[in-house]
């Protein structure tokens, strides 16, 4: 049972770990197996999903073009509806597509219960866009680190962002997240708690909730003691669909703060995003002074 009283921090941060969430050890466990053998197989492997295209159903990549990636491999792909996305998925190694299928589902469950959770909090009801949830966006990076060495201090593997979506559901080997609440001005590490999972906000929950709750600025650091792997899932609505502020948390007192957009509208800004980094969400913000 998920409960949240929609208290967000003195920020309007939700930033926690969940450990009774029902998602399988074995489907964990099986997700980040998939994930290091995936990333351990020769480059040619690999590099056969390598594209520009990022719009493509699945994309990897081991360059820093994005802007934020500074020393890291990932591997992009879509996951919900199952049925849709899988056939794109690697067939290297052979049991990829069962294990991150079987922890995909499982986690994309966990978002739809931590999503009304959130929204019943917010006053909107527990099953406010949840129908729109269940068919929605789950974008899943799997991301690997190399190991980080001792002597050069803090190395920053991916760069300070927040990301795209309402929800992000973290799975990481060993630590190396580090979150920023964001008038304060140093990074809190997240302990890689075996058997829990992390859950921060995304941009699109700051827009919903009309800045009551605020999308977590997060980066990762390389790990001085192994290489790493995280793989993080983002929950969203359907791709062409636009998400706007909450009617129910627009009013005189607090006017509507940002304009809407869908995750078609993030990918035409991601290629613009490159030189100086913006939280998607600070685009969106309107004018109301
Ligand atoms: O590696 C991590 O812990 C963070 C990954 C992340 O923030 C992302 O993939 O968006
Ligand atoms: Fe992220």
């Amino acid at each position: 049972m998920l409960r949240y009283d929609g208290n967000a921090d003195r920020h309007g941060i939700i930033n926690l770990q969940v450990v009774n969430h029902g998602v399988s050890k074995s489907a964990m466990s099986g997700a980040l197996e998939a994930a290091w053998e995936f990333f351990d197989m020769p480059s040619e492997h690999k590099e056969v999903f390598a594209s520009d295209d990022i719009r493509g159903p699945i994309r990897y990549d081991t360059s820093a073009r994005d802007g934020i990636s500074k020393s890291r491999s990932f591997l992009k792909h879509y996951a919900n509806p199952l049925q849709d996305w899988i056939n794109f998925w690697p067939t290297q190694p052979p049991t990829y597509r069962k294990k991150m299928g079987m922890y995909a589902v499982e986690i994309q469950r966990l978002s739809v219960q931590l999503m009304g959770a959130i929204v019943q909090g917010l006053g909107l009801g527990p099953v406010y866009l949840q129908e729109k949830l269940e068919t929605g966006l789950q974008f899943m990076a799997l991301n690997h680190y190399p190991q980080g060495s001792s002597q050069a201090g803090d190395t920053v593997g991916l760069a300070p962002h927040s990301d795209y979506g309402f929800i992000t559901i973290l799975l990481q080997s060993s630590p190396g997240l580090e979150v920023m609440h964001h008038d304060d001005d140093h990074w809190t590490p997240v302990p890689a708690i075996p058997g829990a999972l992390h859950v921060h906000i995304g941009d699109h929950l700051e827009v919903l909730s009309n800045g009551r709750l605020r999308s977590l600025l997060h980066r990762a650091i390389l790990n001085t003691d192994e290489a790493r792997i995280s793989i993080a899932s983002l929950h969203g609505v359907a791709i062409d669909e636009k998400v706007d502020c909450a009617e129910e948390l627009v009013d005189e007192n607090r006017p509507k703060m940002y304009r809407e957009s869908s995750f078609h509208d993030f990918l035409d800004f991601l290629p613009t995003n490159v030189e100086t980094y913006r939280r998607f969400v600070e685009t969106l913000k309107i004018d109301t002074a």
